[in-house]
């Protein structure tokens, strides 16, 4: 039997909601949309037919409603895998944790997870304006550090490659995400492999007034090519959760609006446009599925 988890480790709001996502099991459809920016949510339900919930705590605002016939959970998490790991890990409790006795549930359940988020693009031929799915994300965080973690000898292999092009004094992470939700929402976009970055500026290779101190990044890391796998964008989250969604067995899949171009330096006029794009279609293959 599974130990009971204590107060202080899973906290309980008094209402009987989640702490950070102020939500109860009740209220989560099993097919999530993530956002990274809250404003986004309402552009994701704006579509539905009805919402019969929403809420909002911090940076999460949710959405729950019906898109043509099927129920969909929308919500936001700012930016950056620390507001990623908060939303796994409690997102999670929701489904496979009794909140009630606090004892993990002998069944578990896998929640399907599809992260629209917006990018920036490493490769010429991939202009502002694209649509791609993540087939693996590449954390240059650490915090999986902090996680057993269980990758493929062929991930392990892009983590060093990667570690070893940078010259980092820690091991990134590179994870694939959920192949079955890149046959359902993926087949019509480019596929790519998304870099995940702690930060916007220096780790993306950006100066404004700061130097970054790896040289070219961009330049590097569009540059490795193992066997046909290169990378092809930049955000903030996409590896956190993929690496979060193995280790606690959910469906994850990036996708990615591509609103800048690094190498050719342009960013899109019409970048709500490009994200509202890939919000309706998306939609339209959840609700066919
Ligand atoms: O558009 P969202 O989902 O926030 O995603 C991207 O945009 C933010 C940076 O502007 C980061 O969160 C990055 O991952
Ligand atoms: O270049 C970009 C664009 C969007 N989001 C990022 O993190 N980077």
């Amino acid at each position: 039997m599974s130990k009971r988890i204590p107060e202080s480790e899973l906290i309980i709001n008094p209402d009987g909601s989640i702490y950070h996502l102020n939500l109860k099991p009740e209220h989560l459809a099993s097919t999530i949309i993530a956002v990274g920016d809250p404003d986004r949510v309402q552009k994701v339900s704006q579509y539905f037919d009805e919402i019969e919930f929403s809420i909002s705590k911090r940076e999460f605002v949710t959405h729950t409603g019906i898109y043509k016939g099927k129920r969909l959970t929308v919500i936001s998490t700012g930016m950056g895998t620390d507001n990623i790991e908060i939303f796994m890990t409690e997102i999670d409790a929701l489904v496979n944790i009794d909140l009630t006795t606090r004892i993990p549930k002998n069944n578990h359940t896998s929640l399907d997870i599809i992260r629209i988020g917006t990018s920036g693009s490493m490769q010429a031929e991939i202009p502002y304006g694209s649509l791609l799915a993540s087939v693996f994300g590449i954390g240059l965080d650490t915090l999986m550090t902090y996680y057993i973690t269980d990758f493929s000898d062929f991930e392990r292999s892009v983590s060093r490659e990667i570690r070893e092009k940078l010259n980092l004094p820690f091991t990134p992470y590179c994870v694939e995400g959920s192949q079955k939700l890149l046959n359902l929402l993926g087949n019509d976009l480019i596929k790519g492999n998304t870099v995940t970055c702690p930060g916007f500026f220096g780790p993306q290779g950006r100066e404004v007034r700061l130097k970054p101190a790896i040289p070219n990044i961009i330049e590097q890391l569009s540059a490795i090519n193992l066997d046909g796998f290169r990378l092809t964008n930049f955000e903030m989250e996409t590896a956190g959760y993929y690496a979060m969604g193995r280790m606690l067995g959910h469906e994850m899949l990036s996708l990615n609006a591509i609103v800048a171009n690094r190498i050719t330096q342009e960013f899109a006029k019409d970048s709500y446009n490009i994200v509202d794009q890939l919000i309706v279609q998306t939609l339209e293959k959840l609700a066919e599925k």
